[in-house]
């Protein structure tokens, strides 16, 4: 009988901390195959912390990281490579690099951890900027000379690339327009449909955790204090969550329509 597949995210009792300041204390958290899995906590409740001990950037001072079923700070070179080629990320502020154009930008992990030849490596790039929403014209432009959403759509080209199998997003709707922000939300649903990817997506924005996450995950209080479909969490009685998920300046108490996720 095969051995069920290991989760491509799991923390286990994940201590951290910056400086002497605990940051998390006791964190457990799974990423399951094939779900999106939104990350919400209030401002400074860590985070995007998190998501740098989960790829590698901070390692905790107790606990573990699990990528893929391997201790990730506890893999040798060839094993981090390896780690590091099925997954794809894209910063808070898309971390895009300002003197190359976008096809250069998505190419960027093509370059690092695959052997490809140029045209190859260029016409992939351009293929992943087309799924991602980003027209023709475009793909020689510098980042600066698009809008905030293709610039998203820049970050999230380059986080598929390598035709990960699990996308980590810090905040992909932070400072669009709405319009934008729904757009990339559909762009998110339909890539990990599509590609059938894992996705962790760490969000403020309410519409994403309605619209697109499987299930989210509630960081306070240097943890993990509950897991669950959105529509499950609004019954908690968590002070914090329920001014974010019920409270006057968010959904004004409404809940939303029901999109069946
Ligand atoms: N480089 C750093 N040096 C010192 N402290 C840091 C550093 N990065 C983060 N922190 C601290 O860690 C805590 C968590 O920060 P983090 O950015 O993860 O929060 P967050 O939940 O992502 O917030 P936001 O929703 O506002 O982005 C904060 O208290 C922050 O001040």
């Amino acid at each position: 009988m095969s051995r069920p597949a290991a989760p491509p995210v799991r923390l286990v009792d994940v201590r951290t901390e910056i400086g002497g300041q605990v940051i998390h204390d006791g964190v457990d958290l799974e990423v399951k195959r094939g779900e999106i899995l939104g990350l919400v906590g209030a401002s400074g409740a860590g985070k995007s912390v998190l998501l740098r001990s989960i790829i590698g950037l901070l390692p905790p001072v107790a606990g573990r990281v699990e990528i893929f079923g391997q201790d990730l700070y506890a893999a040798d070179e060839a094993t981090l490579g390896a780690i590091k080629s099925r997954w794809g990320v894209l910063f808070q502020a898309n971390a895009l690099f300002s003197t190359l154009s976008v096809l250069e930008n998505v190419a960027v992990p093509l370059r690092e951890h695959s052997q490809l030849t140029e045209p190859m490596l260029l016409a992939i790039a351009a293929l992943k900027a087309r799924m991602s929403g980003l027209p023709e014209d475009a793909l020689f432009k510098l980042p600066s000379e698009l809008s905030g959403g293709l610039q998203k759509r820049v970050g999230v080209a380059r986080a598929i690339a390598l035709d990960p199998e699990l996308v980590l997003l810090d905040e992909p709707t932070a400072g669009l327009d709405p319009l934008m922000a729904e757009q990339i939300d559909a762009l998110v649903a339909s890539l990990a449909q599509t590609l059938g990817l894992s996705v962790l997506v760490v969000t403020h924005d309410l519409d994403t955790l309605y619209t697109v996450c499987d299930r989210v995950a509630v960081l306070a209080e240097q943890r993990i204090i509950a897991v669950a479909p959105v529509r499950e969490l609004e019954h908690t009685d968590h002070p914090w969550l329920q001014e974010y998920l019920m409270g006057k300046r968010t959904r004004a108490g409404q809940p939303p329509p029901d999109t069946g996720r």
